[in-house]
C-alpha cells in the first residue's frame, strides 16, 4: 500500500472517528473495542490515554499500531495518511514512522543487553555499518544507564533495567511516534514512581511524540502534557492534568482521577450562557458552584445534577458556623484517620457523609460538632 503524499500538520498523530468492534462472541453480539475516538497529539508532546480496564486504550494504540483495522475512522502521522476506512488505506506496522513497547518489554530472553538494543538497526529498514550499529548502540545505552550491562543477558536485568533497556530500542528506531503500552505495570510502587520521572525526561530530551496507556491516575497526571480519559471505549474528556483534575466534564472522569465527594441535587436557576455561578438545591444546602462545564443543551431550573468537590477542597473547623456565608455548614466528625500532615475525616452534614482533608492539628473527634466549608471557587457542577 503507498502512502499518500504529505499534507502539512501541526500535529504529528491525528484520529477521527476510530470504531473497532470486535467479531460476535458465543452470544452473537459483535463487542464493542472503541467507538467515535478523535484527538490529536502536537508534534512532542507527551498524551495519555487513561482509563479502567476494559475502556479500549490498548485498542486505540493498536489501531494506531496498525495491529488491528478499525471499522471506521482514520489516523494520520505528521501529515500523513496511515489508515483510512473509507478508502480502504492501511499502511503496514512495519512502515508505520512507529515503535511500540509492550507491557511485557518484548526483549529477546536468549540475546544479551546490547543485542537486543541492536536489533531494529541490524534488521529495520535502514542498514548500518557494524562500527555505526557500535556507535550508536553504545551511545544510547549510556543515555539510559545500561552501558556496564551491555554484555550481560537481558534476563539477568532487574525489571526497572529491562525496562529502560525496550525504551532504549524504541528511540533506536528514531521512531516519529512512541507507543507505551502499560510499561511500569510491572513494577513496583516505588521504582513506578521514580521510573516514570525518567521516562518522562527521557521523553523530552528526544523530544519524540509519545501515547501513553495507563489506567494509573497518578501517572497520567505526573507525567502528561494531555490526558485522554476513556471509558466504556468512548473518550469522556481530553484535558491537561489540570484540566482533567480541577474541571472534570463528567462524574465518571470526577470519580476516576483522583478522590471526589459527589452529592446529588438540583439546579436552583436556568443557567444561560455566560454564567459563572450555579447554585445547586441537595441534601447538605444550598451549594454555590464557581466550577462547571457548560453541557451542550442549558441546564434548566429544576434539572438533575451532581455537585463535586475534592476533599482538599472542604476546610473543616472545630465548633459550629459563626458567620453566614455560602458553602458553610454546621458538620459533626464521623472519623478521623491522622496522616502526619493532615487528617484526613469523614464530616457528615445531615445525612450526607463528606470526605475532608483537615489541618493535622484539628482538635475534633467522632461527634464534635465543626463547620464545613465547601470553596465555592473548587465546588463542580455535574450534568452528566
Ligand atoms: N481480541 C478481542 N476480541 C474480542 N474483544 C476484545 C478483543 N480485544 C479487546 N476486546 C474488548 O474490547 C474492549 C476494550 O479492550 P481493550 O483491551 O482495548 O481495553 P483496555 O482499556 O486496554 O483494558 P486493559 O487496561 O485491561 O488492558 C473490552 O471490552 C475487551 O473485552
Amino acid at each position: 500500500m503507498t502512502v499518500q503524499k504529505t499534507v502539512s500538520s501541526d500535529h504529528s498523530v491525528e484520529i477521527t472517528g476510530l470504531e473497532k468492534r470486535y467479531a460476535p462472541q458465543r452470544s452473537g453480539e459483535s463487542s464493542r473495542g472503541i467507538e467515535d475516538v478523535t484527538f490529536a497529539v502536537p508534534r512532542s508532546e507527551f498524551l495519555t490515554l487513561l482509563g479502567p480496564s476494559g475502556c479500549g486504550k490498548s485498542t486505540t494504540l493498536r489501531c494506531l499500531a496498525g495491529l488491528e483495522t478499525a471499522d471506521r475512522g482514520t489516523i494520520s502521522m505528521n501529515g500523513r495518511p496511515m489508515f483510512s476506512a473509507v478508502d480502504g488505506q492501511n499502511v503496514s506496522p512495519e512502515r508505520r514512522p512507529i515503535a511500540m513497547v509492550p507491557q511485557s518489554y518484548g526483549i529477546w530472553p536468549h540475546m544479551k543487553v546490547f543485542d537486543n538494543a541492536a536489533f531494529p538497526l541490524r534488521y529495520g529498514r535502514t542498514t548500518y555499518s557494524k562500527a555505526e550499529t557500535q556507535q550508536r548502540v553504545l551511545a544510547m545505552l549510556e543515555q539510559v544507564g545500561l552501558t556496564e550491562y551491555a554484555d550481560r543477558w537481558s534476563t539477568q536485568l532487574s525489571g526497572g533495567q529491562q525496562q529502560r533497556l525496550a525504551l532504549a530500542r524504541a528511540l533506536l528506531c528514531e521512531p516519529e511516534v512512541l507507543l507505551l503500552d502499560e510499561p511500569l505495570s510491572n513494577l513496583d510502587a516505588k521504582l513506578r514512581s521514580s521510573l516514570r520521572a525518567e521516562l518522562r525526561s527521557f521523553q523530552q530530551k528526544f523530544g519524540v511524540t509519545t501515547i501513553y496507556v495507563t489506567h494509573d491516575q497518578g501517572e497520567a497526571l505526573a507525567m502528561s502534557d494531555t490526558i485522554v480519559v476513556m471509558n466504556q471505549g468512548r473518550i469522556e474528556q481530553i484535558g491537561s492534568p489540570n484540566d482533567i483534575y480541577d474541571s472534570p466534564a463528567s462524574r465518571f472522569v470526577a470519580d476516576f482521577v483522583g478522590s471526589a465527594n459527589l452529592v446529588p441535587g438540583v439546579t436552583e436557576t436556568a443557567v444561560g450562557p455566560g454564567a459563572r455561578v450555579v447554585e445547586a438545591k441537595t441534601a447538605v444546602g444550598v451549594v454555590r458552584c464557581e466550577r462547571f462545564t457548560s453541557p451542550a443543551t442549558p441546564p434548566t431550573a429544576g434539572q438533575e445534577l451532581f455537585v463535586c468537590i475534592r476533599p482538599e477542597n472542604i476546610r473543616v473547623v472545630a465548633g459550629a458556623p459563626e458567620s453566614e456565608g455560602p458553602n458553610r455548614f454546621s458538620a459533626r466528625i464521623l472519623s478521623s484517620e491522622y496522616l502526619g500532615d493532615r487528617q484526613e475525616v469523614v464530616v457528615t452534614v445531615g445525612d450526607t457523609p463528606l470526605r475532608a482533608h483537615a489541618d493535622a492539628h484539628l482538635d475534633a473527634r467522632p461527634g464534635d460538632e465543626v463547620t464545613a466549608v465547601l470553596d465555592p471557587l473548587w465546588t463542580i457542577a455535574l450534568w452528566s
